[in-house]
């Protein structure tokens, strides 16, 4: 990966929605940054913004958190954000709080929910 700024994009299933419009309303401001997200949610960002350019990595429960957590251990990830769902049970519960611990861990910004993601988004200009 280049040294371009990079933002990781995820959202569990109850919240797809949710971050395509979030992304729809970013669009010019995503578009300055490199981004990566979990398989499906980067499917449905990429659908509501043709202009942006994202890579995809495995699903969440067949190891997207667990990639997009490995590009923040080599500084290859700058934030996170990442729309949890707190009321449904996940398979993958494990990565997903693997996922978490390293983003504090490496100390990145990280946004849970679209009201912090909005406020980053505008806050941490690369
Ligand atoms: O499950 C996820 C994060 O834990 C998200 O994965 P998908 O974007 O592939 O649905």
């Amino acid at each position: 990966m280049t040294s371009q700024k990079c933002v990781a994009l995820i959202a569990h299933d109850q919240k797809k929605d949710d971050i395509a419009a979030f992304a729809k309303a970013n669009e010019a401001v995503l578009a300055r940054w490199k981004i990566v997200a979990t398989g499906t949610t980067g499917g449905r960002v990429q659908e509501a913004c043709p202009s942006l350019d994202i890579i995809r990595m495995k699903s969440g429960p067949l190891g997207g958190d667990q990639q997009i957590g490995a590009l923040i251990t080599t500084g290859e990830v700058h934030m996170l954000i990442f729309f949890t769902d707190p009321l449904t049970a996940m398979p993958h519960d494990v990565d997903v709080k693997a996922l978490m611990r390293l983003a504090t861990v490496y100390d990145i910004p990280m946004a849970l929910n679209r009201a912090t993601a909005e406020q980053l988004i505008d806050f941490h200009h690369p």
